[in-house]
């Protein structure tokens, strides 16, 4: 069977972008990431993929006349690469409505925090600040809310004492890119089905 057609969509340094790719050289895999598209350009996230050799693509909310035209020039330059699944993977931007509609339920985020706790793009600060004392990283279907779709995995990291906003996020990474690696392994090799929030593997 043919591997699984990722674009993973990214804004910054693309560490979990990278496990993917380190991934998918096993053939056993079962999926390939085919494409990487940015909202910004000058990231080390861009720079991994073209160090692989995979195609990439930028598209900057501020080159268009709106951020319906953005989404929809996103929407087609991601569809010509026909995938399979879209992971955005650190992407810094909300997708909209035509995004969703042509990749219905073939979308997901990893979000670094435990859904449907701290949304939006500060979730280890968040978790910080509000005195939690286990915090980690949730990957879901995207839809048309903030961090609030249907529940693929979550995985759990300690809080401690002396962390600050950056040691703490370090570590839910290092969870983040297994939790990412074997989920949309999984996804790929085995489907998932959405019966109304829950999200059950295979087809
Ligand atoms: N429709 C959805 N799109 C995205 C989701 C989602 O749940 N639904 N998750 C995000 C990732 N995300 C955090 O998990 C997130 C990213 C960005 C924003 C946001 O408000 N972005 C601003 C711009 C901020 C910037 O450019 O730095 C914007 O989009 O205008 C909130 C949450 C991926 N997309
Ligand atoms: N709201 C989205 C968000 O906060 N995303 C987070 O940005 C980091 C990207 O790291 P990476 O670029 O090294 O993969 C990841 O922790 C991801 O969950």
């Amino acid at each position: 069977m043919n591997p699984a057609r990722l674009v993973v969509l990214v804004s910054g340094a693309g560490t979990n972008l990278q496990a993917l790719i380190d991934a998918s050289a096993e053939a056993s895999y079962g999926a390939k990431v085919v494409a990487v598209g940015a909202d910004r350009d000058g990231i080390e996230g861009l720079a991994r993929a073209e160090r692989a050799g995979i195609p990439t693509f930028v598209r900057r909310v501020g080159d268009f006349t709106s951020r319906e035209h953005w989404d929809l020039t996103l929407t087609d330059t991601v569809a010509a690469f026909e995938p399979d699944l879209v992971v955005l993977a650190g992407f810094m931007k909300l997708v909209g409505s035509p995004f969703l509609e042509k990749f219905a339920g073939k979308v997901v985020n990893t979000h670094p925090a435990l859904c449907p706790s701290f949304p939006g793009t500060t979730g280890p600060a968040d978790a910080l600040a509000y005195g939690v004392k286990v915090t980690g990283a949730t990957l879901f279907v995207v839809d048309e809310g903030v961090d609030t779709g249907p529940i693929v995995a979550q995985t759990v990291v300690p809080v401690h004492d002396d962390d600050d906003v950056e040691s703490l996020h370090d570590r839910i990474k290092l969870a983040e890119r297994t939790m990412l690696v074997e989920s949309v392994g999984r996804i790929a090799r085995e489907g998932i089905a959405v019966k109304e929030r829950r999200v059950i593997f295979g087809r």
